[in-house]
């Protein structure tokens, strides 16, 4: 029998009716301060919670409930007689009915300029507890921290007098994975603030549900799309759907491929993906010119691939890129009429990204392995010009090293062995994925054809023998970039110096597994 309900909330919606249906049946409400004035100027009759405690809320409402004649009436089993007699003897009213919601943490630290101090002061204190104590007693407490829930409640206690075990239980449930999410949130806030820069000793990483898929990678496989808690980041998490169908697993993986390997690059610039492996990219003096670059790589793979621009899309562009069919086009903005006419293909997905917002440094790569995950900091470095090595007796031209670098930042994001054959800031022949580097050197060179001659080539890793630089030459490559760093490293130099090849070591490594 329900004869108590201790309501503090937060979020007030929908309170007023419930509340009013409480008291219908005859329910007591006990109420905090915020809360109680809500109810009375609403003519609901209340108990404030200081006549129960026979304390006043005090200091600045960070003690209200923190008190045993709270806990102790929520807490009681009512089937033990021990409990009850000690209830009596304490002068202690059990409370059958705990409706709590707690302060809006995440939503204060989202908004822009939320001082540490402000955040701490929303750190709910007293609403985690009740909600935790009626959870863990939901065989004598219902507990509800969630307003969608009022309805299905009061739905019961009018059918049957009773809430039923089975939804006392689930509402017991959704309390312990609300604190624990509201907890790891305050967690890894915190973390923030502090500075933090290495890995703790466990790990709780807290995202929300932004929808369910269809289906994973493959339609047999069930799958859903969660996002970080994190204000304004330039992500597909964040970016707005302009135009098509929803996104698929798929999807969501090769658009955010498309975008890490797009932010490498600050000149106009078009990135072309199938599968997370870039397939072409090209840089110019006009968006229309990359686009041009990119498709002109490997107008094969392209189609049905996806698409990245990091400058506004115009009409001209949108003309293009109707002649093929591409699942998905991103871009930080797109004009009236490109819209319009890119509107027109129905299965083409249109998505808007702020670039300005690309918080890369605050970014983790995670790898789920059987048994557990893989942490590390995201491959956010790149190798300034200036700081290669020259390797070879011919050091590479102003625009040799212009393409070299263009090629660098593409090898950077296609999967290892990975191999980039580029010149005039356009990829040529891409080699991703290859269980040796001389494949993927073959592939590239292949893939590139009649181009190859007087481009440039890039190595993810060292060459682990002078194979691929023999490969090169023949190919008719002038200059090379990679790594460095193989116990045969003299021999690939020798081989450039033979052939009057350009190489730099860049010191640093971008495997991609
Ligand atoms: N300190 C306490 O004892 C305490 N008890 C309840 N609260 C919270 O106070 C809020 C309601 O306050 P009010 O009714 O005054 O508007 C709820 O979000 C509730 O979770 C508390 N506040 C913070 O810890």
């Amino acid at each position: 029998m329900l004869k108590r309900a201790l309501i503090s909330l937060s979020n007030k919606e929908n309170i007023i009716s419930f509340a009013k249906e409480l008291k219908a049946m005859g329910i007591e409400i006990i109420s905090t301060g915020g809360t109680a004035k809500l109810l009375k100027e609403n003519n609901i009759e209340v108990t404030r919670i200081s006549q129960v405690t026979g304390f006043p809320e005090c200091l600045d409402g960070r003690v209200k409930t923190l008190h045993p004649a709270i806990h102790g009436g929520i807490l009681a089993k009512r089937e033990e007689k021990s409990h009850r007699d000690q209830l009596k003897e304490l002068n202690i009213q059990p409370i059958d009915m705990v409706v709590v919601n707690l302060y809006p943490f995440k939503e204060t630290v989202l908004k822009e300029g939320t001082t540490l101090e402000e955040a701490i002061e929303n750190i709910d204190i007293g609403g985690p507890t009740m909600l935790r104590s009626a959870a863990k007693n939901y065989h004598d407490v219902v507990v509800i921290s969630d307003p969608a829930d009022y309805d299905k409640v009061l739905q019961q206690i009018k059918e049957n007098g009773e809430v039923d075990l089975k939804t006392r239980l689930q509402l017991a449930q959704k309390v312990f994975s609300h604190t624990a999410q509201y907890d790891a949130f305050i967690s890894s806030y915190l973390e923030e603030q502090s500075g933090k820069k290495d890995f703790s000793k466990t790990l709780t990483l807290t995202y929300e549900k932004i929808q369910d898929l269809r289906y994973g990678e493959n339609p047999h496989q069930k799958a859903a799309f969660y996002g970080e808690i994190r204000p304004n980041s330039c992500s597909i998490t964040t970016a707005e759907q302009l135009h098509g169908k929803q996104l698929s697993f798929n999807n969501i993986n090769d658009a955010n491929a498309a975008l890490e390997l797009l932010l490498e690059y600050k000149e106009p610039t078009c990135v072309a993906l199938k599968h997370t492996n870039p397939c072409g990219v090209g840089s110019g003096e006009d968006l229309y010119t990359a686009y041009k670059k990119a498709y002109e790589c490997d107008p094969v793979s392209i189609f049905g691939g996806i698409i990245a621009f990091n400058r506004k899309v115009d009409q001209r562009i949108a003309k293009e890129i109707c002649k093929i069919f591409l699942e998905i086009i991103i871009a930080p903005d797109y004009d009236e009429e490109a819209l319009e006419i890119l509107k027109q293909k129905k299965n083409i997905r249109l998505l808007k990204i702020n670039l300005s917002k690309a918080d890369r440094e605050k970014d983790i790569d995670v790898k789920k392995v059987r048994g557990g995950i893989l942490i590390q900091e995201k491959d956010i470095a790149m190798i300034d010009p200036k700081d290669v090595k020259v390797v070879t007796q011919r050091a590479p031209s102003q625009k040799e090293l212009e393409d070299l670098f263009f090629a660098w930042k593409a090898v950077k994001h296609v999967k290892s062995n990975a191999i980039v054959v580029a010149k005039d800031q356009k990829t040529l022949g891409i080699g991703p994925g290859q269980v040796n580097r001389i494949w993927a050197a073959q592939q590239s060179i292949q893939r590139a054809g009649d181009r190859v001659k007087g481009a440039v080539l890039a190595s993810d890793a060292f060459f682990p023998f002078s194979d691929t630089v023999q490969a090169a030459v023949k190919a008719g490559i002038t200059a090379i970039i990679q790594p460095g760093g193989s116990i045969r490293d003299q021999e690939s130099i020798e081989e450039c110096d033979k052939n009057n090849i350009a190489m730099v070591f860049t010191g640093m490594r971008h495997f991609k597994h």
